[in-house]
């Protein structure tokens, strides 16, 4: 390994073309070495101004590139699946953006391939980990002061959804945020999962469920409860509070700058997940450099991405049903009993 760790990034949109500003200026150890996105021309704008980086438009090329020794993969969420795969076979380690693999059976190949290879290459990008709202809460519901938790209350608000939503992709992409948190949250599985919506919202493009609530179990006898709602128009807002047998506690309350003028006092309220999860991306990306670097991989593993890609397909299946669905998650392989979560 050179003194810097060469990272290629795969897919250079909204988020590749953030991962590569972030590793090109504020996380230490490691450079932009290759980048590939079928759009070329996405992908020359988004290293422009960064020294040494390579522009592919196949994946493959990128990950062959040379000085590449890591990957973080930013394509839309179908195409994880064979950039995991990719990477795995040649023994690089990566950073994958959630969905880890949007379909379960899709996910568990992924799980499959990395438990065959016997040690972990991937860390699933669900930043929220990296929060240090959300660490708060882990910690204090970790330290038993509170008493279990019964329940959590989520909000999960948007302030307007790329023009290919669909609704199931509230669940699948938007929820998957929060079937992961719970997770990590509680320590337990998810059991099962009830959609309800309410009449969309007018500000929704035609034909998108939207908002809904969506209600999770636990293996624990926990409740999870959200509202997603990705067409609110007024801000981006994620909310949590965790109902304890002694105490409750909330993270996600606007605190930003409080701005007086003109006779009134507000609270600025952040756009977009760029701007309330800065931090959090740049903790979860220097987290990843640093553990490569030293030859370990740390954070969500893909059998977290597994269990949110099934969770995930349970409630796209209530939504469309209206019914509760189980959840039915294959054996732990033992690579991840031992790493633990
Ligand atoms: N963690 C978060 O909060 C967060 C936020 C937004 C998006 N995401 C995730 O990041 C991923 C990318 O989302 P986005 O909003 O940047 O999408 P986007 O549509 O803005 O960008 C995706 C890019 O990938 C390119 N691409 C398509 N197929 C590719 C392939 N096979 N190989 C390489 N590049 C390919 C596209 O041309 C496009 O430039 C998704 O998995 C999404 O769910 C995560
Ligand atoms: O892909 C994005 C991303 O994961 C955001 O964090 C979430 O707020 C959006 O709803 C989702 O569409």
């Amino acid at each position: 390994m050179g003194d810097l760790l060469g990272v290629a990034v795969l897919g250079a949109g909204h988020m590749g073309a953030d991962h590569i500003r972030r590793l090109d200026r504020m996380v230490n150890g490691a450079r932009v070495a290759a980048v590939a996105d079928p759009d070329a021309a996405r992908a020359k704008e988004a290293v422009a101004g960064t020294e040494g980086a390579s522009v592919h438009t196949e994946a493959e090329a990128a990950l062959d590139a040379p000085g590449v020794e890591a990957v973080l993969i930013a394509s839309p969420g179908p195409a994880h699946e064979e950039a995991l795969l990719s990477a795995f076979a040649r023994g690089l380690p990566v950073l994958c953006e959630k969905p880890m693999v949007p379909d379960s059976a899709g996910a568990l190949r992924v799980v499959e391939a990395e438990a065959r290879l016997g040690r972990r290459l991937a860390q699933i990008g669900f930043m929220r980990r990296y929060d240090t709202e959300y660490r708060r809460l882990k910690a204090l519901l970790d330290d038993g002061r509170l008493g279990r938790a019964l329940m959590l209350h989520c909000v999960h608000r948007n302030v307007s959804s790329p023009p290919d939503f669909t609704s199931a992709m509230l669940v699948n992409s938007s929820v998957s945020h929060e079937i992961d948190a719970a997770r990590w949250l509680l320590g337990q599985e998810l059991t099962a999962v009830t959609v309800l919506r309410p009449r969309p919202s007018a500000g929704a493009p035609q034909g998108l469920l939207d908002p809904q609530f969506v209600l999770f179990e636990t293996a624990g006898g926990a409740l999870v409860d959200v509202e997603v709602f990705v067409n609110c128009g007024f801000g981006y807002q994620v909310r949590c509070e965790a109902v304890c047998e002694r105490g409750a506690a909330r993270i996600g309350d606007d605190r930003g700058m409080l701005v007086t003028a003109g006779g009134s006092a507000g609270a600025e309220v952040p756009q977009d997940y760029l701007v309330r999860f800065a931090d959090a991306y740049d903790r979860e990306v220097q987290a990843w450099v640093d553990a490569t670097r030293r030859g370990r991989v740390t954070g969500p593993t893909a059998w977290d991405g597994y269990a949110a890609s099934v969770v995930a397909e349970a409630g796209v299946a209530a939504l469309e049903s209206g019914t509760r669905t189980t959840v039915d998650l294959a054996a732990l392989p033992e690579l991840y009993a031992v790493t633990g979560r």
